[in-house]
């Protein structure tokens, strides 16, 4: 499964914020993505998974299977955007997982291991009845990842998952991602934090005078991204 992307602007009305010639998100793929404030990173990942219309350009999802006749939408839950304050369901912890487990294929006995795995990656072990709305900022997104790592999506877009935890919780998020990524999840992650993110990313891409270019060349504009493009 992969993500390509073709002449994107990303931006606002008049507002362009970002070009993008060609870029591919494939699975297995680790990138972190690095900008100033205000530079569309959040933008670019929103209309990479769909959920926002870029000024020009397209998005596709391009798969090595056909899509069954009664999914309408071949991304669900196969690529998962995480925002940056993800919004929880009503309800206590276990409701939030019961959500994300409709999106997943598996067999249904394998359910309550997965929801104890995901609890005890993320430190939330033996809370499924607590209130969600009763957690803590931290705790939430913890959850939040807790309910992607349920899903076990093909491609994750995870927009700022450490900001504002303390170094506890940004060890198990990084945890769980670096889990997620072992079973093969393809993956883009923004943050201003490098420490843990650099060490899981293989490549690198940051956003510089409206252009995405890699990290560690700012004259080398990105074309064909991914593993193979790096070596
Ligand atoms: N719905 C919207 N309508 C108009 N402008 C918007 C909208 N959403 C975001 N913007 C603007 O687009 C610009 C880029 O925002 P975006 O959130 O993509 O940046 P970012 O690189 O993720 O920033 P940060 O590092 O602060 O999270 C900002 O100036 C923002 O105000």
């Amino acid at each position: 499964m992969k993500l390509i992307a073709s002449d994107l602007q990303v931006g606002y009305q008049q507002t362009l914020l970002l070009n993008v010639d060609h870029l591919s998100l494939a699975e297995g793929d680790s990138i972190h993505l690095q900008g100033a404030n205000g530079s569309g990173k959040t933008s670019l990942l929103k209309c990479l998974a769909g959920l926002q219309k870029p000024l020009t350009g397209q998005v596709q999802l391009q798969t090595d299977w056909p899509t069954p006749w009664y999914r309408r939408n071949p991304s669900l839950g196969q690529v998962v955007y995480l925002h940056q304050s993800p919004y929880l369901f009503e309800g206590n912890v276990r409701d939030n997982l019961q959500f994300a487990w409709r999106l997943r294929q598996a067999q249904p006995h394998t359910r309550e291991q997965a929801f104890t795995q995901a609890l005890d990656l993320v430190g939330l072990g033996g809370r499924e009845l607590e209130s969600a709305n009763s957690l803590s900022g931290g705790e939430r997104k913890r959850l939040a990842l807790a309910r992607l790592w349920v899903v076990q999506p093909r491609l994750m877009l995870l927009d700022e998952p450490l900001a504002n935890l303390d170094t506890h919780s940004q060890r198990l998020i990084l945890q769980a991602v670096a889990q997620l990524q072992a079973n093969g999840c393809g993956m883009i992650i923004t943050s201003h934090q490098p420490q843990g993110v650099s060490e899981l990313c293989q490549s690198h891409w940051h956003i510089d005078n409206r252009e995405l270019r890699r990290g560690d060349s700012p004259t080398a504009k990105v074309h064909s991204l991914g593993k193979n493009y790096y070596g």
